[in-house]
């Protein structure tokens, strides 16, 4: 039982902590906060109140040296936390610590590193297929095999609230004889999750498929910005590029791990069963709900549990060739789709390539107009039988610079 007083549904109650970076109108100081109820816990303060050797490793000026300290640190401040905010004899000297969530300005809470996106979800890869390549096989024949993915650019993943300026580039639709260059026609999110690595590998090793624990911090919300006429023209046969790399957002509050162990859940089932490495005790799934809405609509609910590859079959991927990772890392999952219409990731398959639109505040929408909002929130089983909150990943597109 906790002093604090919070309500019995919070989406952020001892069971959730989630770590971010905030900083006040009147302190400009950029601070490790925990998520808890409506408020914010000044993390480096607190533990330095409870004299905990931890309070250095978080009062860094982000969660980079909490990401880069290693499991036990982790584990051992969630104790710290679980801790203070139990024993009555500690409410007087955090309870200033707390401040309202509402009052605060929320960071980027990591320096991100490499990113990856992987394709993990069947349905939307199937989707994808029939939308992109409508003569061929939807699913190449690499896809049950292998989680694909793609090396994206970690220096334009930005946090939840930045504006997402219309990406230009060469547009070419299938109709026209030449392409040319203008803002993106066909902007679109991927409602994904992202995994963030505190751990890091050496070039040259591996990270075994049950080793995800020794590795992943914990998970973000993110919306993969995605220009479709852009990534159409460009992408054969190298892959996503500059129709992916202009902007990706992350929700502020990373959830740690442990906090998801209430959600693991069977994978969906994988046949052919892949090969070794990609076979270990943790091929769990995540129970996590999306909710995806548009211009403050709810326009469709991905369902995490769906998806074919899990997060430690991912990264034991990633790096099975002998990648390095690096504290900071981050690796989506690709867009999450279930097998109903209402549960699509992205706008393209949402309304089938633009030819089914979707009434969105009593207008018919395809793709992303300029001044429209997309705001993606997740949620989980908690521990203590209740939910756990991952917050939001917000963002307004602007118009294309001139
Ligand atoms: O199938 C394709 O050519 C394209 C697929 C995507 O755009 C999806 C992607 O970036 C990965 C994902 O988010 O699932
Ligand atoms: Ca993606
Ligand atoms: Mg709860």
């Amino acid at each position: 039982m906790t002093w604090l007083d919070l309500p019995d549904d919070t989406l952020f109650g001892l069971d959730n902590l989630p770590y971010g970076l905030f900083s006040t109108p009147t302190d400009s100081r950029r601070r490790v906060g925990v998520a808890v109820g409506d408020q914010v816990l000044d993390l480096a303060a607190a533990l330095a109140a409870v004299g905990s050797t931890h309070a250095e490793v978080v009062d860094s000026g982000s969660l980079d040296g909490l990401l880069a300290a290693g499991r036990p640190a982790w584990d051992a401040v969630r104790a710290e936390l679980a801790d203070l905010l139990t024993d009555p004899a500690r409410a007087e000297s955090i309870r200033p610590l707390l401040l309202p969530r509402s009052g605060v300005h929320l960071h980027l809470p990591f320096t991100v590193g490499d990113y990856v996106d992987f394709y993990a979800s069947e349905h939307h890869a199937t989707n994808l297929g029939r939308l992109f390549r409508p003569d061929s096989e939807p699913l190449m024949p690499n896809w049950k095999h292998l989680p694909v993915g793609y090396h994206g650019r970690g220096g334009t993943v930005v946090v939840s609230g930045t504006p997402v300026v219309r990406p230009c580039g060469q547009r070419k639709a299938p109709d026209e004889a030449a392409p040319t260059y203008g803002p993106s026609r066909r902007l679109d999110i991927e409602a994904e999750l992202g995994f963030v690595v505190g751990t890091g590998s050496l070039q040259g090793t591996r990270i075994g498929v049950d080793d995800l624990a020794d590795h992943v911090f914990g998970a973000v919300i993110v919306n993969d910005w995605s220009a479709r006429d852009l990534q159409a023209w460009e992408y054969v046969p190298l892959g996503p590029h500059l129709g992916k790399s202009f902007a990706t957002s992350i929700s502020p509050w990373v959830v740690p791990l442990a906090a998801l162990e209430a959600a693991r859940v069977p994978l969906p089932g994988q046949d052919p069963e892949p090969l070794e490495y990609l076979r270990g005790r943790e091929d769990w799934g995540l129970d996590v709900e999306l909710v995806v809405a548009w211009n403050g609509e709810e326009v469709s609910r991905p369902p995490y549990r769906e998806m074919y590859w899990s997060p430690a079959q991912m990264l034991a991927h990633l790096t099975v060739n002998g990648a390095s990772t690096r504290s900071g890392d981050l690796y989506a999952s690709g867009t999450v789709s279930g097998p109903r219409r209402e549960q699509r990731g992205a706008f393209i398959e949402l309304t089938w390539g633009g030819a089914e639109p979707v009434t969105v505040q009593g207008e018919q929408r395809t793709f992303l107009a300029d001044g429209d909002e997309v705001v993606i929130s997740a949620t989980a089983p908690g521990v203590g039988g209740g939910r756990i909150g991952f917050g939001e990943v917000a963002g307004t597109v602007v118009p294309a610079a001139p």
